[in-house]
Order: structure tokens, then C-alpha cells, then sequence
């Protein structure tokens, strides 16, 4: 495979994922290669069962691929034992999820906490940050309640929150509107906005959503596990450029 001048800080080169039960097979990712660009928002969309999820598990490094390799920042997650690979990512990568994932018996302000002592930064949690990020997120009078005392729209709020807070490069996000009306869809969606163009984060989303995968700078289209379309977004950054060699066809 031809070197690429721009080294993407997401590489998927023939990654595949066979998921095996038994004697069955399910070719879930099939062969797929791209590139994304540092400071690019990059969607990804297709029909239920495509594997966008399956493909996501395996750029955040959360599942092994069968075949082919993914290299964060230059890093081959192949290279790495569990310890390493743990560490590069919560160095590296922040993850929203359609479920909020947030501790019940914690407040969201212990949810933000615990989960930035868990990322092993050695700086203390930037409190000055913190207050900016629950401005945007209009979550500020929230911070001293429990999750099941927050609406579905506060909780994401916070889920939010919680992963930008760490300032990481990446941000992947699986479905973070899936579960939200239209207002809290838009919150959500300026926020990611905002990292990616105000704080260059790279910002990788799943979505179904067709509105939402327009703000993109990309939206790749999924089907069968492979990526079969590559369309421009409305986000139009300079940074679509450097696809790897077999997702060059489909390059915009
Ligand atoms: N753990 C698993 N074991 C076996 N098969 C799986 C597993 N996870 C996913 N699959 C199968 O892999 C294929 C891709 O699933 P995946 O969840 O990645 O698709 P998706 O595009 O994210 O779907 P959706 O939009 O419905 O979430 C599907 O056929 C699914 O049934």
C-alpha cells in the first residue's frame, strides 16, 4: 500500500471483523480502508445492520479486528498490548454513546470526575473548562443531580461533558442523537460543531440521522460491511485528503 503524504490521525487499512458463534459466521466490517484527516468530522451512515457499530468498536480500539489494522496517530493498535492500548485511548479518544452510560449512584458532576481520574491525566480537572463546556451545554444548574434526575437531553448533556472535558483528539461518537428530540439533537450536534472547528478535535459520528451527517465534513455510506459511497458534507473543511489506497476511489 503507497505511503500517504499527510499522515491521518485515523487509519483503517482492510479492516475486517468476523463475529464467530459456533459454527456461524457474520462478517460484520469487510474489508475496509480510509483515512481521516486531524480536524476532520467525518459521518457514517447506513442501514441497521451495515456495521457502522462494529466498525466504530474497532477505530476506538474497544474490539480486535479479524484482519487488517487501525493506527491512531501513527500508532497501530496491533503493536500494543491491553495496558497500552487502554492507555491510548483514554489518551487520545473521547467516546459519546446513544446510551448516556453514566453512573446512577453518582451526581453528573461525580460522573465528569470519575471518569477524568480514570483517564490518568496527571493536570488536575481544568474547572475553568469544565464551567465553559456546562455553559454551552446549558447544564450548569444540572451538575449536583443524580442521572435519573435529569431528562434524557441533560443526560447526553453531560455524557458530552464528560468526554470533551479531558481535551481529547478524538472524539467518536455512536448514535449521540439516537435517543434525543430535536432540541437536544441540536445541542448535542453545535457542541460537536464546536470541537471540531473551534478546537480542531477530529470528530468521527454514527449516525442515522441524515440531517445530522451533513454538518460533516464527509459521510461515508455503509452497506453489507463495506463502505460503498463517499459524499461531501456541509462542514466542507480542507482536510479530506489522504484516504488510504483502496477507499481512494470513492475519495471526494
Ligand atoms: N457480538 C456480535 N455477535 C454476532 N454478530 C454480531 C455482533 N454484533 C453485531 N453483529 C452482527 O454484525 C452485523 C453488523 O452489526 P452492527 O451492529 O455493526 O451494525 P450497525 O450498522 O451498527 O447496525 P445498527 O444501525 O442497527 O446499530 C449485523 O449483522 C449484526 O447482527
Amino acid at each position: 500500500m503507497q505511503a500517504q503524504a499527510a499522515s491521518p490521525i485515523i487509519l483503517a487499512e482492510n479492516l475486517s471483523k468476523v463475529y464467530r458463534s459456533g459454527r456461524i459466521e457474520v462478517p460484520a466490517v469487510r474489508g475496509v480502508s480510509f483515512a481521516v484527516q486531524r480536524g476532520e468530522f467525518v459521518a457514517i451512515v447506513g442501514p441497521s445492520g451495515s456495521g457502522k457499530s462494529t466498525l466504530f468498536y474497532l477505530l476506538g480500539g474497544l474490539t480486535q479486528a479479524s484482519s487488517g489494522r487501525v493506527v491512531i496517530d501513527g500508532v497501530d493498535f496491533a503493536t500494543l498490548n491491553d495496558a497500552q492500548r487502554t492507555q491510548l485511548r483514554r489518551h487520545r479518544i473521547a467516546f459519546v454513546f446513544q446510551k448516556f452510560n453514566l453512573l446512577p449512584t453518582l451526581s453528573a458532576m461525580g460522573n465528569i470526575e470519575v471518569a477524568y481520574s480514570v483517564s490518568g491525566r496527571k493536570e488536575p480537572l481544568d474547572r475553568a473548562y469544565l464551567d465553559h463546556l456546562s455553559d454551552m451545554l446549558s447544564i450548569k444548574g444540572r451538575l449536583v443531580h443524580r442521572p435519573s434526575e435529569l431528562s434524557g437531553g441533560e443526560q447526553q448533556r453531560v455524557a458530552i461533558a464528560r468526554a470533551l472535558v479531558t481535551h481529547p483528539s478524538i472524539v467518536l461518537a455512536d448514535e449521540p442523537t439516537g435517543n434525543l428530540d430535536t432540541k437536544n439533537s441540536d445541542v448535542v450536534l453545535s457542541m460537536l460543531q464546536h470541537c471540531n472547528r473551534e478546537l480542531g478535535q477530529t470528530v468521527l459520528m454514527i449516525t442515522h440521522n441524515p440531517e445530522a451527517a451533513a454538518i460533516a465534513d464527509r459521510i461515508l455510506h455503509m452497506r453489507d460491511g463495506e463502505i460503498v459511497r463517499v459524499e461531501k458534507g456541509r462542514g466542507g473543511g480542507s482536510h479530506s485528503t489522504g484516504q488510504a489506497e483502496t477507499g481512494r476511489s470513492a475519495q471526494v
